[in-house]
């Protein structure tokens, strides 16, 4: 679990794919077997509604069952084998409107690209925490490598229940001097050794089953108000920061920052090419807000994306298909 960084370069890649799920690591099986260079940018590994779904038995040629993460990493190693570069990232801005698409990381690094496939599934937030917004940038973050250094030696919380949790907690106790690993859910869904590896951190209390209340602080946070779901006992967290890393059902699309056509619900709109209302990017999976959301039918969106992305930079009058 070693968070690394590496800088954006000059290198244009023929597309980049931002989402390393069913959707995101299929398109970049074929994009990658047609030649094309390729790089998926994803937030975390275990991360995405495959990434966190314990058992998975009706993907076809995988009899299972097996956990989302195991099958996620057959995909990924098999774009790997085709040459598609996969690196971590957690986008939060874009520029697409250009020839060249330029992709922008939380950690400050750009990536450039002639096609871009959006594919960051349906796992954002919807609601706020009282407190979030006022003391967002005075205590409360999204972004452990960004923020973590300025809690060095200070009482901090994270809030989140998944791998991409885990990941960024494992990261900013190398700065603060306790974690409290607020989990609302009654069990983390990460992988075991994962789980192993965050316990045996002294500095890490985690707390099953609590729910966050608010965030509390005059001008910077200085606390966070939280409640046991089973026997409802509520207690402050002294913190100077609060880290928030979790999910839910929203189409994961805010970096997009409305460069693409979208439905009310945020759902991106797309052609019979999976192509979006700007000329070279396209979009597959949960994102699309399939009514059936399912690993093999984001895979196949993934797959028409590939496809269209080919047929896209190398100026084909129509779609070919991969022998
Ligand atoms: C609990 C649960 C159980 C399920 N069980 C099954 C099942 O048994 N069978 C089945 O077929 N389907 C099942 N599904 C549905 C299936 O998992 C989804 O339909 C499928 O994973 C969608 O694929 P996707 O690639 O579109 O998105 P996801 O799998 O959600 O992947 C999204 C990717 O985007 C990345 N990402 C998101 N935001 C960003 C960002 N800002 N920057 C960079 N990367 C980003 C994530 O890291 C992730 O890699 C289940 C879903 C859930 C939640």
């Amino acid at each position: 679990m070693e968070l690394t960084l590496n800088f954006g370069s000059d290198e244009i890649y023929d597309v980049i794919i931002i989402g390393a799920g069913p959707a995101g690591s299929s398109a970049a099986i074929y994009t990658a077997r047609a030649g094309l260079s390729t790089l998926v940018l994803y937030r975390a590994e275990a991360d995405g509604a495959l990434g966190v779904t314990q058992q998975i038995e009706n993907y076809p040629g995988i009899r299972g069952p097996i956990s989302g993460y195991e099958l996620l990493k057959l995909m990924r190693e098999h774009a790997k084998a085709f040459g598609a570069k996969f690196v971590r990232g957690k986008v939060i801005a874009t520029d697409l409107l250009g020839d060249i698409k330029k992709v922008y990381t939380i950690d400050g690094r750009e990536f450039k690209g002639r096609a871009v496939i959006v594919a960051s599934g349906a796992m954002e937030r919807t609601n706020k925490y009282k407190g979030e917004e006022e003391f967002l940038g005075r205590g409360v973050s999204y972004c452990g490598v960004c923020d973590a250094a300025f809690f060095k030696g200070k009482p901090v919380a994270v809030v989140g229940e998944d791998d991409y949790a885990l990941e960024e907690t494992e990261f900013i106790s190398r700065f603060a001097s306790k974690i409290y690993l607020v989990v609302p859910s009654s069990r983390i869904k990460a992988p075991p050794e994962m789980i192993e590896e965050i316990k045996s951190h002294p500095n890490v209390e985690i707390l099953t089953h609590h729910r966050v209340i608010q965030i509390l602080g005059s001008s910077f946070v200085e606390g966070l108000e939280v409640q046991n779901i089973e026997t409802k006992e509520k207690k402050i967290l002294p913190v100077d920061g609060v880290f928030i890393f979790l999910g839910g059902n929203k189409p994961s699309v805010d970096f997009l920052m409305n460069q693409v056509e979208m439905t009310d619900g945020n759902c991106i709109v797309v052609n019979e090419e999976m192509m979006t209302s700007v000329p070279g990017v396209f979009a597959a999976g949960d994102v699309l807000c399939n009514n059936i959301k399912q690993a093999v039918i984001a895979a196949a969106d993934g797959v028409k994306a590939a496809l269209a992305v080919d047929k896209y930079l190398n100026k084909k009058a129509k779609i070919t298909s991969q022998w």
